[in-house]
């Protein structure tokens, strides 16, 4: 499906080296190096607020990184989104972007423009050129609605389609650009777990394509399922990166998600009285520090 740049297979796909982006005095991404090889699902992970979108907004060409660099083939990437879409990186955001108005099937083919080679005379002509490549690119917005399980869906307004549907339409949509790489930020926010599975499986079927793919996910499960690799990303580093089950058991991960247990954690304390008062409960004796509603009316 999509098109090498260059025939070298073993060299990385994507090759981010020393990325830093700030904003203003706000240094949102320290010096972050990240490879994506051909075949490979990689994820990236990190509490709020850590970095992983504006990264990823520096690999796509909205923000151009502070310092660092960002290859794809092995070519710099340029600093425009679209000129990087036809590079052969595409991409779906944290919040969706469809056409509202438009039908499934026109967001998909919309999706397919930078593929278009007729022109504009050609397109104001309706020449047999253009007929052609019009029907070609209709053939091709309908096989990725198939693939994503939308066709039966083609006519509907993308409005009306319920969320879940609407993520995987924009999976569609950066499919239609005919990437290498796809990246993919938050795919299964607001889903339920059926639909994150199919997430799962579709994303499986992307690789099984031949494109590799970068998702940003808090789904940890989804993740650690997924990826052949895991990046985490904490306040703008990259703290570890490795197989999900590396990443997992790494302690440093643990305490950047749940915290480190204070000394003193009041909330055990609370857990402590809450048990006796429930044992109290059973045997019939208040227990030491509880009162009784009698007493507490008092
Ligand atoms: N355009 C911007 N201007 C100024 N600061 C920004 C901008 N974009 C992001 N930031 C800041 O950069 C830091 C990283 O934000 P970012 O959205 O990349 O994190 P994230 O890991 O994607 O978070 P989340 O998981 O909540 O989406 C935050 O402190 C954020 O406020």
């Amino acid at each position: 499906m999509n098109t090498p740049m260059s025939t070298d297979t073993t060299a990385p796909l994507l090759h981010a080296s020393g990325v830093i982006m700030r904003f203003g005095g706000l240094t949102a991404v320290r010096n972050v190096e990240l490879t994506v090889n051909p075949g490979e699902i990689v994820g990236l992970i990190g509490p709020n607020g850590a970095g992983k979108t504006t990264f990823f907004n520096c690999l796509t060409g909205l923000y151009v990184p502070t310092e660092g660099s960002v290859t794809y083939r092995g070519k710099v990437l340029p600093p425009k989104p679209h000129l990087v879409t036809s590079a052969g990186i595409a991409r779906t955001f944290q919040n969706i972007r469809l056409f509202p108005n438009m039908t499934v099937l026109e967001n998909v083919l919309v999706g397919g423009h930078t593929r278009t080679k007729e022109g504009l005379f050609s397109a104001l002509l309706r020449g047999p050129g253009f007929k052609r490549a019009e029907k070609a690119a209709r053939d091709k917005a309908m096989e990725l609605l198939e693939f994503t399980g939308l066709a039966h869906k083609a006519d509907h307004l993308s409005r009306n389609l319920p969320y879940g549907e609407q993520r995987k339409l924009e999976i569609a949509r950066a499919l239609a650009s005919d990437p290498g790489l796809l990246l993919l930020d938050e795919p299964t926010a607001g889903m339920n777990p059926q639909e994150t599975r199919a997430t799962e499986e579709l994303v499986f079927a992307i690789r099984d394509r031949g494109i590799a793919v970068l998702v940003i996910e808090h789904d940890m499960r989804f993740i650690f399922n997924l990826c052949d690799r895991v990046a985490v990303l904490v306040q703008g580093e990259k703290l570890i990166e490795g197989t999900p089950d590396t990443v997992q058991s790494d302690e440093r991960v643990i305490a950047a998600y749940i915290g480190t247990p204070m000394e003193d954690d009041p909330g055990q304390a609370e857990a402590a009285e809450v048990e006796a008062a429930e044992a109290a409960t059973r045997t019939g004796t208040p227990a030491a520090g509880t009162t009784t509603d009698e007493e507490e009316q008092r």
